[in-house]
């Protein structure tokens, strides 16, 4: 009784694509581990998704087994306003319009229905990209916990637009080709790094005003969580915290590496763990594009032509949307007989388990910030080849900064000569084993982030402090607003 008494109840509520739903499950499960009661809120859309993956196909609560271990998380599902079966791969905006201007009334209607339940909840836990939470925790007198996937260098670049804006770089026709050197805490940046939203003259787009929103509502927030490391990122985060109450708790990614209890692949997930174990130590290349990402029929031809003519084995994941999802066989006519044996080209997996495999060298990657940090941790380098948002702004980090990777092409379009030279660099010589050495370094400050006494677990051990001395102090007040909310959600 007085463990429940005390339990900091909170709705997380995760953004519904494949890189935000993974950490946000991991992190749900962390706060969990440190005495939080969660209830986590996926959509329908990726409920089904998640389900349908399922080596069995069952739709059951995807938290089942982390509950029956002991966490207290509880799981329900809401609309984002699109039909279950609407291919939101296929018409992006449409899907994007409908979570800048639908969802917030489903979520709102989610929230409501707990705090109207009776159960006392605590806080609002959130993905920044969300551009209404700061307003429904004010509205039911939850703390708002924002949650930022992504690195904190593109969480500055946002939060700063109107610097931006001011000099030049950003919304105008001729945008200026200067350095920017004017961003607290970020040293110096090339625009071309700047992330692919902030570089198109066209800013009237959905997705320019979920970001404008987003970053409108997030100045709100009580707390911003990111998925970061401390000593990775250190200017840039003792910047923000001046400035706003930032935690980097990362890398938020699945304690101790055995398979998550908890259902996270929106995609069934292949095994190539029997074909790995026949490839020699370090002999192979991983190639994934994340979840969410297109890539032109051009350039998967020249980087298919680029893994052939490198000779390099391979493991290459080919989603079934990788182009669009009404060009189902995108690849090269004749590829897949050509690959026989030595390579695998395989819809889905589970990232981390290949990524851990010890036949793993190297990672051709389009630089989503969940694979980096997995990368990073497994210790496997990277050869970029960003695509879009925020992608653009990691290679810089992953290739310029940190020294990890290095580029898939320094031209565009890419050419399969360029890809099969930078494959050969990275998998094999002098240039492979440098960075293997930087990784390993870089590793060595993520693992010490994670100790008892690490940056990660002590900022989340001053975050859960800080929050409950935000909640203690405010809890006259909350009782006030949640008892008008109630009051005015029942209409008296
Ligand atoms: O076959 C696969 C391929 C990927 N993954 C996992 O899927 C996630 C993919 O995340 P990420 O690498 O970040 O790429 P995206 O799916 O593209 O993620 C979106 O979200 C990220 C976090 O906000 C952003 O950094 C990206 O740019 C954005 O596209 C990772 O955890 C992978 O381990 C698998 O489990 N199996």
């Amino acid at each position: 009784m007085e463990e429940a008494h005390q339990k900091l109840h909170a709705i997380f509520v995760p953004y519904p694509l494949q890189g935000h739903v993974i950490p946000s499950v991991h992190l749900a499960i962390k706060l969990a581990s440190r005495g939080f009661k969660i209830t986590f809120i996926n959509t329908h859309s990726i409920h089904h998704q998640l389900s349908k993956a399922q080596p069995n196909g069952r739709d059951e609560d995807i938290f089942t087994a982390v509950r029956q271990s002991g966490l207290d998380i509880c799981y329900t599902t809401v609309s984002d306003g699109l039909p279950v079966e609407f291919d939101r791969s296929l018409n992006h905006d449409q899907f994007a319009a409908a979570l800048l201007h639908v969802f917030s009334a489903h979520a709102e209607e989610a929230v409501a229905k707990i705090v109207r339940s009776g159960q006392p909840v605590s806080c609002l836990i959130a993905d920044t990209f969300f551009v209404w939470p700061s307003k429904i925790a004010k509205k039911y007198g939850l703390k708002y916990i924002s949650f930022w996937t992504e690195p904190a260098l593109v969480f500055t670049l946002y939060y700063h637009l109107d610097l931006l804006r001011k000099n030049g770089h950003f919304g105008c026709n001729d945008a200026c080709e200067d350095t920017i050197n004017y961003i607290p805490g970020v040293r110096a940046l090339n625009p071309k790094d700047l992330t692919s939203y902030l570089q198109e003259s066209d800013i009237s787009t959905v997705c320019h005003h979920i970001i404008f929103n987003a970053f409108k509502d997030v100045k709100g927030a009580d707390f911003v969580l990111c998925n970061t490391v401390r000593e990775l990122e250190l200017e840039i985060i003792s910047d923000l915290q001046t400035k706003i109450s930032f935690y980097a708790v990362g890398p938020i990614l699945p304690i101790g590496f055995t398979k998550s209890l908890v259902a996270t692949s929106l995609w069934s997930e292949s095994n190539c763990t029997s074909w790995l174990n026949t490839k020699p130590l370090g002999s192979v290349l991983y190639v994934s594009f994340g979840s969410y990402a297109h890539v032109t029929k051009h350039d998967l031809a020249e980087i298919a032509h680029g893994l052939l003519l490198s000779k390099v084995s391979f493991v290459w994941v080919v989603r079934p949307d990788i182009v669009s999802s009404d060009d189902t066989d995108p690849l090269p006519v004749g590829f897949k007989e050509e690959i026989s044996d030595h390579s695998m080209i395989i819809p889905w997996c589970y990232q981390l388990h290949v990524l851990a495999h010890s036949a793993i060298k190297g990672f051709l990657t389009h630089c989503g910030w969940n694979s980096i940090l997995e990368s990073i941790w497994c210790e496997v380098p990277l050869l970029c080849f960003p695509l879009l948002t925020d992608q653009i702004t990691n290679r810089k980090l992953v290739v310029d900064d940190w020294r990890i990777g290095i580029n898939l092409s320094d031209k565009r379009p890419i050419t399969r000569e360029e890809v099969s030279k930078n494959i050969n660099r990275l998998m094999s010589g002098k240039s492979g084993d440098e960075l293997k050495n930087e990784i390993k370094e870089v590793k060595k400050r993520l693992e010490n982030a994670v100790t008892a006494e690490g940056s990660s677990e002590k900022n989340m051990d001053q975050f859960i402090k800080d929050l409950k001395v935000g909640i203690q102090k405010k809890s006259g007040s909350i009782s006030v607003q949640y008892q008008n909310c109630l009051s005015n959600s029942n209409g008296t």
